[in-house]
């Protein structure tokens, strides 16, 4: 950037300042925030300023209108006490981002588990491991995107993983979508009934059994470390629709165990929903669903159960607010059913029966599950 540059910035900011009375002192002697530094790059221009002492920051946040009358809406503020920083995004968010493996593979480079979330407005690619962020909430309203989002991130998974590495647990519920990954040689089962999902994770309780008691004999904090002889593939349960599963005490009380010990365990979830139901989302599983993806939602409330702000105010498609460590507004690689065929293509085998599991399952009808879905 040139010397010229940074000038017009600092002007453009002081300007907003003196337009939002943010300053102390008399409008003839104004005392401004003092401007650190400009950054720009290809994508952006960061502006990092110190609230003089006795400037009360409500005066910033309150304003944050002044900033985007002045820079436009690609704006992002941040900031505490003192220290802000305004980020000027040069372009808009594309509102579509093709699924294109090449360059996705790049980016899963170094991650053990990589799930691929999507495009930032710096035109950055912002990836997870879900060895460090475990569990994953996806939610949207209907057409938002949350299906397409499952799919790119089971395929990367897949195309990243050796099947002896990674084994995909899929429900679903709608039985629309993972139709698609029955024959791929990671998944061991892919399930549409209240019962077969039971069946399914009481396999996973076992597994976590097992591994717990794996670690404690080895006497190591993770599954990684156990034994070469020993050692296990990550586990990834990804149930789509899970509210429908609500009414079901074993499948919640199982998914609540995985999400709360599974970490450590090699062993995941994905879940996704349509209608976020603080019911569901209100017990311990919520506390650790260390992700999540908040898609159109329908209203404030929806957002705030998912906790990803604003996401009811989104517009595009594929478009969503993740919380991870931070807030971020994403656009989510778009794969389409053909194109995850063709990537899915090498990895088809002809399958077995699904394993079994032989605890004593209570019995329970599809109606005492579905009945009361709204
Ligand atoms: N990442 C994306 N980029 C651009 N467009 C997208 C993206 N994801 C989805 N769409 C568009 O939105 C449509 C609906 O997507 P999708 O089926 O994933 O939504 P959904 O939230 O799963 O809906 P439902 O709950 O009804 O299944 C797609 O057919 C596509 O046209």
């Amino acid at each position: 950037m040139t010397w010229l540059e940074s000038l017009k910035i600092r002007r453009k900011l002081i300007k907003t300042f003196k337009s939002g009375g943010i300053y102390l002192g008399s409008d003839e002697r104004p005392i401004f925030p003092k401007i650190n530094h400009v950054r720009t790059t290809e994508y952006s221009a960061q502006i990092v300023f110190n609230l003089p002492n006795g400037l009360d920051p409500k005066m910033v946040t309150k304003k944050d209108y002044i900033f985007l009358q002045h820079f436009g809406k690609n704006v992002d503020l941040d900031g505490d006490h003192k220290k802000f920083t305004l980020t000027v995004y040069h372009r808009s968010m594309p509102s579509t981002l093709k699924y294109k493996f090449a360059d996705i593979s790049k980016v899963c480079n170094g991650l053990s588990l990589p799930i691929i979330c999507g495009m930032d407005r710096t035109g950055e690619y912002v990836t997870l491991d879900m060895l460090k962020q475990p569990h994953i909430l996806i939610a949207g309203e209907t057409g938002s995107g949350k299906s397409t989002q499952l799919r790119s991130i089971l395929t990367t998974l897949i195309k990243t993983k050796k099947p002896n590495e990674l084994e995909l647990y899929l429900g679903d519920c709608k039985k629309s979508e993972f139709h698609l990954f029955r024959k791929v040689e990671h998944v061991q089962c892919v399930h549409s009934s209240a019962r077969d999902i039971q069946k399914m994770l009481l396999h996973i309780k076992k597994e976590l059994d097992e591994r717990s008691n794996l670690t404690e004999m080895f006497e190591v904090s993770h599954v990684d470390d156990l034994p070469a002889e020993h050692r296990k593939p990550y586990l990834v349960v990804c149930i789509d629709e899970f509210v429908m599963l609500r009414k079901d005490e074993l499948i919640m009380d199982i998914l609540t165990e995985t999400a709360a010990i599974g970490r450590t365990l090699g062993v995941f979830l994905i879940l996704s929903m349509q209608r976020p139901s603080a019911k569901v989302l209100d017990t311990t599983i919520r506390a650790n669903l260390t992700v999540s993806m908040g898609f159109k939602l329908r209203d404030a409330m929806e957002s705030k159960i998912v906790n990803t702000p604003n996401a009811h105010n989104l517009e595009h498609s594929g478009r969503f607010i993740m919380n991870a460590d931070k807030l971020y507004e994403l656009q989510a690689p778009y794969l389409t059913m053909e194109q995850a065929k063709k990537l899915l293509n090498p990895f088809v085998v002809a399958k077995g029966p699904v394993k079994e599991v032989n605890e004593e399952i209570p019995q329970l009808t599809e109606k005492d599950v579905f009945n009361d879905v709204n």
